[in-house]
């Protein structure tokens, strides 16, 4: 397991209050994620301020849109030096192959790219909805082995389908597991969760998690009481 496995989820509105955090942090225990609502606020700047203090960084933005425009903003995101970025698989496999072959140009330096498959605050149900009637745990594999064909690096999945796609599509392929919820702490709008520790043994490479540490009353202590129980 890297000892690097926990992702922060940085979901502030206030670029103080996610500094203060950060500076709490150290970089060799964990990685750090910005998504629409900070990247929106605060923007690239925010980004920079992040590499400055030695964090890697993972920038969700799940890019879904037509090739052309998807292999431009993936090309964006590897110009900002990021660590993870991630599309849509459901965009399809012509727009994910655009979206590999715009990081061909930055060679090593390009970030990992992930696709996300079915949102882990979703059930069943919701996309039965949606008019698919296979159970995500189906649709979810469904959309890893498309990822797979367009070259991607890794997808994000609930840690519930961890285990499956690892044994069907390889350790090297990545998997990138928000929903983590250590025992007895609130879902909240997740769906499809898991302990920490579980989903580390599912097979899970990276666990994102948000609300658990950023909403606890000691930040740090949450983050330092999950990195350690990992490491038994
Ligand atoms: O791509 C993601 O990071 C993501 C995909 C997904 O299926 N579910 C999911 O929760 N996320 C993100 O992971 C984080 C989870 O945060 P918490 O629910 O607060 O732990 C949020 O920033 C979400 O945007």
């Amino acid at each position: 397991m890297s000892t690097k496995s926990i992702v922060v989820a940085l979901d502030y509105d206030n670029a103080e209050q996610a500094l203060s955090l950060i500076d709490q942090l150290d970089p060799n225990m964990c990685r750090l994620k910005i998504g629409k609502e900070m990247f929106t606020l605060f923007g690239p700047e925010f980004v920079k301020q992040i590499h400055q203090r030695g964090f890697d960084l993972f920038l969700d933005l799940k890019f879904h849109d037509i090739p052309n425009t998807v292999a431009k903003a993936v090309a964006a995101a590897a110009q900002l030096g990021v660590w993870m970025t991630n599309v849509h698989a459901s965009g399809g496999l012509a727009m994910m192959q655009a979206a590999k072959n715009a990081l061909v140009p930055y060679g090593d330096k390009a970030p990992l790219l992930i696709a996300v498959t079915v949102l882990t605050s979703m059930s069943d149900e919701d996309l039965a909805l949606l008019g698919i009637d296979a159970p995500a745990h189906e649709h979810v594999m469904r959309l890893a082995k498309l990822t797979k064909q367009a070259g991607l690096d890794g997808v994000v999945c609930s840690a519930q389908e961890a285990e499956h796609l690892k044994s069907h599509l390889g350790q090297e392929f990545q998997l990138v597991t928000p929903g983590i919820r250590p025992e007895g702490s609130d879902a909240g709008d997740q769906h499809r969760v898991m302990t920490p520790q579980k989903a580390i043994a599912a097979g899970s490479d990276f666990l994102v998690i948000g609300r658990p540490i950023t909403k606890a009353s000691d930040p740090l202590a949450a983050l330092t009481a999950i990195y350690h129980s990992l490491q038994s």
